[in-house]
């Protein structure tokens, strides 16, 4: 095989109550990388499109090539060759994982062209490298989500313990970005290193109360689960018009709404695709109110994670 195009989705982290822990994908947008066989040895980046020329050309510092380095040196592979095509299709430091789908789209693709010598899952750890490398921590669950599709359970990182679990199928995901940016690294950094007992048991029962009402199918729940007491409150002083916005989808029909990953992006889940667009509308005016450009995404939880699109 000389050539392989992958597709990576966004991602939404965290949701709300589960800080490192939950993450689930939405169908689009996602990145796309194209990779190409070369005799020489080395991967090269040739071209980036959608990045305003802002993303490192070297392939030690993007994302979607450390990780291809990471695996060939895994698998003991020297003297290869490849130049590789990113297109990134969400803007950068968004909250909607986007150095994870590049590296997810790097790694899924690279395996193909290799001729899957590791499956999905033993891909994880070379994709968590490129978060290390974007945001300085190794967190899955960007990654995960985009890699494995479904909504992901990060149980532990050491030893890694990912799984998926069920959601109904009438729960749809509103994400918005407004036209600001915020590093995954700064907004690490602000968190506090101490939390009070009594914030860990109210986040402790809303991590418990998600994941049951995703399972159970139980909308109420998910919607009340849907309360993060420890990173919230910090992180959402860097968003303009958080809570308006935040109000703005609840009083529109969404079950809950947060901050998705690092910010600034909001997310709202939504019973149906019609109240999801409804919060969307609503999210987005309240913005445009404070003179706030915002894309919209409506969509369902993607199921299948990345694809190979062409080999
Ligand atoms: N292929 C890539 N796509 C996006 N960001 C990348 C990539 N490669 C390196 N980066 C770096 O990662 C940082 C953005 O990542 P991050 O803050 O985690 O964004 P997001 O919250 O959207 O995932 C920026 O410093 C950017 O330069
Ligand atoms: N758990 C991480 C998730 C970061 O997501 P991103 O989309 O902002 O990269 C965190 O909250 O720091």
């Amino acid at each position: 095989m000389n050539s392989v195009k992958a597709f990576a989705p966004a991602t939404v982290a965290n949701v709300a109550c589960g800080f490192d822990i939950f993450g689930f994908a939405i169908e689009e947008p996602g990145d796309v990388v194209e990779l190409r066989r070369r005799d020489e040895p080395g991967i090269v980046i040739t071209d980036i499109f959608g990045d305003e020329g802002r993303l490192p050309r070297n392939a030690e510092k993007n994302a979607v090539t450390v990780v291809m380095l990471r695996l060939l040196e895994h698998l003991g592979i020297q003297d290869f060759g490849c130049e590789v095509v990113l297109h990134k299709n969400m803007p950068l430091g968004s909250g909607m994982g986007s150095s994870a789908a590049s590296s997810v789209a790097g790694v899924v693709a690279m395996n193909e062209l290799l001729g899957n010598p590791l499956t999905r899952q033993e891909l994880l750890p070379f994709a968590m490298e490129g978060e290390r490398m974007a945001s300085g921590s190794a967190h899955a669950d960007n990654v995960g989500p985009s890699l494995l599709g479904g909504f992901v359970v990060i149980r532990s990182y050491t030893p890694l313990d990912i799984f998926t679990i069920p959601v109904p199928e009438d729960l749809y995901c509103t994400l918005v970005h407004p036209d600001i940016e915020i590093n995954t690294k700064d907004a690490r950094f602000i968190l506090r290193n101490e939390v009070s007992l009594k914030n860990t048991i109210a986040q402790m029962g809303n991590v418990a109360g998600l994941v049951a009402g995703l399972m159970k199918a139980d909308y109420e729940l998910i919607g009340r689960s849907m309360v993060d007491v420890i990173i919230e409150p910090v992180r959402s002083i860097l968003i303009p018009e958080f809570n308006a916005v935040k109000q703005a989808a609840i009083s529109n029909g969404a079950l809950g709404c947060s901050i998705s990953g690092s910010g600034p992006s909001l997310f709202a889940l939504s019973r149906g695709m019609e109240s999801a667009i409804k919060a969307g509308n609503a999210m987005q005016q309240q913005f445009a109110a404070a003179g706030i450009e915002s894309s919209v995404h409506v969509s369902a939880i993607n199921k299948g994670g990345a694809v190979v699109l062409e080999k």
